[in-house]
């Protein structure tokens, strides 16, 4: 379905992926994980075409997507990205938010997508935020609404930056839940995270990137119990340390079940 083949992307002169090749397949969750800075968004970017690239080629079902000029507002209508930052218009309702794009540059008739985003935000749980504004909203309910207005668009493939990194900790599991549900309807995700949990307990496939390069991918099983690679036993390492650190005690619960 998504097919990333040797890709190679600079800033500046520096070499920031160094030949990314992933090929990702209908109705798949794959999480991207890896020490800051390693390329995760940089890569998500990539795939939305919100960075050229300087060579490889990355295929849609089949069609050629990467540094395309003329087409890239129709490719975008089929890759759905939801980001840390929710980027809601603040002077519209939630509804006229999310209803935005599928009127405006899809052409949809008006009162079918309207029908869609009320079945998407009470899919949520957010049906009687309808008519109420992004201010009157919880960071997790305007991150839900950002995931609804993606979905409404119908993209093939839907890709996840960061989107809990903002939230206060009591707000991020409503978030990840929805995300959860997406996955067990056979969505097609993308997700780049630091919930470690979270990863283990959606993932399809865990990719491991650092410095640019995967260095390891295979079943969250496989990854989180014995990773193969020095280097990604390393980065969980300091993962679970933070954990430790951190107030959290009840993390390894958070997704069971
Ligand atoms: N627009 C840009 N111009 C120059 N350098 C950039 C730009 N965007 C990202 N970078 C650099 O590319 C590298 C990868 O950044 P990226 O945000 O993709 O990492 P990441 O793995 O998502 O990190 P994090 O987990 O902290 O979000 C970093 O060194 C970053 O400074």
């Amino acid at each position: 379905m998504l097919e990333l083949k040797n890709i190679r992307k600079e800033f500046d002169g520096t070499t920031i992926l160094k030949d990314i090749s992933l090929d990702i397949h209908q109705g798949e969750v794959v999480v991207l994980v890896g020490p800051s800075g390693c390329g995760k968004s940089t890569l998500l970017r990539c795939i939305n075409g919100l960075e050229h690239i300087q060579s490889g080629e990355i295929y849609l079902k089949g069609d050629l997507i990467s540094n395309q000029v003329k087409n890239m507002h129709l490719v975008r209508q089929k890759i759905g990205m939801v980001f840390q930052s929710y980027d809601l218009f603040p002077h519209m309702t939630i509804l006229d938010n999310i209803i935005l794009g599928p009127v405006k540059s899809q052409h949809r008739d008006k009162k079918e997508v309207i029908r869609e985003a009320e079945e998407l935000l009470k899919r949520v749980g957010l049906q009687d935020k309808r008519d109420a504004y992004p201010r009157q909203l919880s960071g997790g309910q305007k991150q839900r609404v950002a995931i609804v207005r993606a979905l409404c668009m119908q993209p093939e493939i839907m890709l996840f930056d960061e989107v809990t990194a903002a939230l206060d900790p009591e707000m991020v599991r409503e978030v990840l839940d929805v995300m959860l549900e997406l996955a067990k309807e056979g969505s097609t995700m993308v997700i780049v995270t630091h919930e470690m949990q979270f990863a283990r307990a959606v993932a399809d496939r865990v990719v491991f990137i650092d410095q640019g390069e995967i260095i390891e991918e295979s079943s969250p099983a496989q990854f989180f119990s014995c990773p193969t690679t020095e280097r990604a036993q390393k980065f969980l390492n300091i993962f679970e340390f933070e954990t430790v650190k951190g107030t959290e005690q009840n993390e390894n619960k958070r997704f069971k079940g």
